[in-house]
């Protein structure tokens, strides 16, 4: 099964507003047993996603980023990986989020180290897998940049049997919603159109990249505030930082896509191979 890019743009921002995405992301829980792998691009919200499904569906959440498993000593990185189920065991109803899980996973006989430990690695966290089907409250979610780097048997039924594809936005209408999300808690001037700032906007951005214009058109909206205290024109007490429009269509010329065309292609073709 491999859902729509749609909604998954939306899921976050829509969070508070829309139980539809919610109840989305609950039934994809509730028909499988097995984990959920997110894929896509850097920045595209995989971690947020992950964090509003364990909050939707009121379950704890338990993040580990795959290379904080990662030890020197012998043995230790397999039990770290042990040690992470125990915990989302002991703390079930639980969703654990494998964030970065190539580095932790990388396809057996590929992944270069000379002892053979990444492959350990992968059989402890494959054993752990199988042995969380069967804990009806444990749901594992993982994100990954690369899905190409990771061993084939991850996504064996049982184990990571659902892909899903977090890309960018691909129309304006969802910029707008993210827009909102990463600016509700910056001081934007009441005459701001969002809609005219997205329409600004390529096609090609990521909800970091999002956020990023935001916080560019903030530090321009400070600077003016500091200057014109400086200058006398202001007195400190009465500044008040107010971010235009015109501060947020500044940043968005400056704006460079984090994610190149180039990538956006391989994403997509990657998509296709795992629809
Ligand atoms: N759909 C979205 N709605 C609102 N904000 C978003 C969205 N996507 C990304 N962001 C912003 O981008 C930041 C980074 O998102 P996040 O860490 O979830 O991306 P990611 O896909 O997990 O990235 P990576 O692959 O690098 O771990 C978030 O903290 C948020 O500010």
């Amino acid at each position: 099964m491999n859902q729509q890019p749609d909604f998954l743009f939306y899921s976050c921002a829509k969070k508070s507003e829309d139980k539809c995405t919610s109840q989305i992301s609950i039934s994809l829980f509730l028909v499988t047993p097995s984990g959920v792998l997110l894929y896509g691009p850097p920045g595209t919200g995989k971690t947020l996603l992950a964090k509003a499904v364990a909050t939707e569906c009121g379950l704890n959440f338990l993040s580990v980023k795959g290379p904080e498993l990662l030890n020197m000593y012998v043995g230790q990185s397999e039990e770290n990986v042990r040690q992470v189920f125990r915990r989302a065991n002991a703390a079930a109803p639980c969703v654990v989020f494998f964030d970065e899980l190539d580095s932790l996973a990388p396809n057996r006989g590929h992944s270069g180290d000379s002892g053979g430990v990444m492959d350990r690695i992968v059989s402890a966290l494959l054993a752990e897998l199988d042995g969380v089907a069967d804990a009806a409250d444990v749901f594992v979610l993982a994100a990954t940049n690369r899905p190409d780097l990771l061993d084939p048997a991850l996504l064996r039924p049982g184990r990571f049997e659902k892909l899903v594809f977090v890309g960018v936005c691909e129309d304006h209408e969802g910029q707008v919603k993210i827009l909102r999300a990463v600016s509700s808690k910056i001081p934007l001037s009441p005459s701001t159109s969002l809609e005219r700032v997205a329409s600004l906007l390529p096609l090609s951005l990521t909800g970091a990249d999002m956020y990023a214009l935001v916080t560019d058109a903030l530090y321009t909206a400070l600077h003016r505030c500091i200057n014109a205290v400086r200058a006398g024109h202001l007195q400190e007490e009465e500044a008040e930082v107010l971010v235009t429009e015109e501060d947020l269509q500044k940043a968005a010329k400056n704006l460079v896509p984090s994610v190149s065309a180039r990538e956006l292609a391989h994403y997509h073709s990657l998509n296709t191979v795992h629809r």
